[in-house]
């Protein structure tokens, strides 16, 4: 993950603190993320990924450390940023056109523009239509998709102003198993193609390990990076490869370490617990066999 000091990082972190009262939900964070590069984070429950995100996005100001972007540091939200979240947040009374289209007609409001940028922007709309499989319900409204659609369009309008970094929290955790496979290889395919960032927020192992080329692993009390595992997949990832040796090894060592790291009892070692306490019998019991005389 560190990259070495001549081609510097697009995302760094470096001794990066952040306290909510008494609890600290970040503790000395140190992360490089590389010109392109598809990073997961992963943890358990109240590890700060959401809040890392937060403070890269700007959204959320660190308690203590230094963050740049580009090399600048991060103050606030940025137009080379974009974030994508788990809810839509897609404007109910507008067309999807006209939510891929709004955040680029406020920047072009505090921009001079001529018709040559207008016209930019409505190709640009017309080609993340395309991209997303959006073309044939531009003139919908949200309420009329499905989730699955409805993130799309939130994705495409966090394109929409080419930005250099995107940060996407959960951004697939309200959709089904089989809308997110399809999602998967969408956003692999917009990554190809947008040569953005990603950082990516997920709380489902084998989502991480599908789509990151790094999975960043957190542990909580205190919020803390526990290690960061490269990925040992093919760049053209394929649904196949989720039952490779590759990707089960990785997968049993990530929830391992989730577990040591959470405290988390898994349901059989509660099973076992309650046993030993004697208040539940996990061995049955042998079948008296009815003897017939
Ligand atoms: N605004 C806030 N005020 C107080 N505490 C907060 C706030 N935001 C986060 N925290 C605390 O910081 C810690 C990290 O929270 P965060 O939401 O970043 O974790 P997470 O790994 O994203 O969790 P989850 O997977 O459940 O979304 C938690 O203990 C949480 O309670």
């Amino acid at each position: 993950m560190t990259s070495p000091d001549l081609t510097p990082s697009k995302l760094q972190a470096r001794g990066v603190w952040k306290t909510f009262g008494a609890a600290v939900a970040l503790q000395d964070v140190n992360l490089d993320i590389a010109e392109n590069a598809f990073i997961t984070l992963v943890g358990a429950s109240g590890c700060g990924k959401s809040t890392l995100l937060r403070t890269l996005a700007g959204l959320e100001a660190r308690s203590a450390g230094t963050l740049t972007c580009n090399g600048a540091s991060i103050e606030g939200p940025g137009p080379e940023r974009a974030m994508v979240f788990q809810h839509y947040s897609l404007y109910p009374w507008m067309t999807v056109l006209e939510n891929i289209k709004f955040c680029r007609r406020l920047a072009v409001h505090r921009q001079p523009h001529d018709s040559a940028s207008v016209e930019a922007a409505a190709g640009r709309a017309d080609a993340l239509l395309r991209l997303m499989g959006l073309a044939h319900v531009a003139s919908h409204y949200p309420s009329q998709l499905s989730g699955g659609m409805q993130q799309r369009v939130a994705i495409a309008r966090a394109l929409m102003s080419r930005p250099q970094v995107l940060l996407m929290d959960e951004p697939f955790g309200a959709l089904d198993a089989q809308t997110r496979e399809v999602m998967h290889d969408l956003i692999l395919h917009v990554h190809r193609l947008e040569r953005s960032t990603i950082v990516f927020v997920t709380h489902d192992v084998d989502e991480a390990i599908y789509l990151g080329q790094q999975v960043v692993l957190m542990a909580p009390r205190p919020g803390r990076i526990h290690q960061i595992h490269s990925v040992p997949l093919p760049a053209q990832r394929e649904q196949d490869m989720k039952l490779s040796p590759d990707f089960l090894g990785l997968k049993r060592e990530l929830l391992a370490q989730i577990r040591a790291t959470s405290g988390m009892e898994t349901d059989f070692d509660l099973l076992a617990k309650l046993s030993r306490a004697g208040s539940i019998d996990l061995a049955p019991e042998p079948t008296a066999h009815p003897t017939h005389g």
